[in-house]
């Protein structure tokens, strides 16, 4: 996997960029019904907000519900989570960003409003957080069903970015605030969090 001259360029410049297809649709949809049975089997737990001692539950904060993905050779998740290890590697030959291993989480918001307020994924000194990489499952989404993600560059006007499925958004973890704005369907998304190569 490589990226493009354009991906590079953004990634540098605004601190994020969108790829519109990132698996293919039979792959997407088979990632999609995965996910989806993975949520249907009720083994997801709801989503913290901070770490260690202080790690509480406020839906009015982040409302989603989570798992973690390992890698699973022979499935399409297993699949997905091979592409985002390999995204990793372009991301650091091609945009110089050092990174070494990954967590990668299925997170769903249930809807009924459930939504993520706004946040950076990592703090200078705080974490070595570098990259995150969001991939979303949702086949059909309209307009009505909300959830989008905003994006909040340092430099422009926020940008919205709707969680349809196969599309692919990447951001520098520090730099990027961005929300999830209230979802009135249910809305899968899996997110990547690259560490620096120097993280323990
Ligand atoms: O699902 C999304 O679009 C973003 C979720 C998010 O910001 C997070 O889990 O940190
Ligand atoms: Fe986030």
């Amino acid at each position: 996997m490589e990226l493009t001259d354009e991906e590079v360029e953004a990634l540098g410049t605004r601190g994020y960029f969108i790829r519109p297809a990132f698996l293919g649709e039979a792959r997407a949809r088979a990632a999609r019904d995965e996910a989806l049975s993975r949520v249907e089997s009720g083994g997801m737990r709801p989503a913290g907000i901070r770490r260690g001692a202080e790690h509480t539950r406020d839906t009015a904060v982040r409302g989603d519900l989570i798992d973690w993905v390992l890698p699973q050779p022979g499935t399409p998740l297993g699949a997905l989570w091979e592409s985002f290890r390999e995204l990793g590697e372009a991301l650091s030959s091609g945009a110089y960003l050092g990174l070494g291993r990954f967590d990668l989480q299925l997170a769903c918001y249930p809807g009924g409003g459930a939504h993520y307020a706004r946040h950076r994924d990592a703090f200078p000194g705080q974490s070595n957080r570098r990259a995150t990489a969001i991939w979303y499952a949702n086949a059909g989404w309209a307009p009505e069903h909300g959830g989008v993600l905003r994006l909040y560059p340092e430099d422009s006007a926020p940008v919205d970015v709707e969680p349809s499925l196969d599309r692919l958004v990447v951001f520098l973890s520090e730099r990027i605030e961005h929300e999830v704005l209230p979802a009135f369907a249910p809305r899968l998304a899996l997110t990547a969090w690259y560490y620096g190569r120097d993280a323990g």
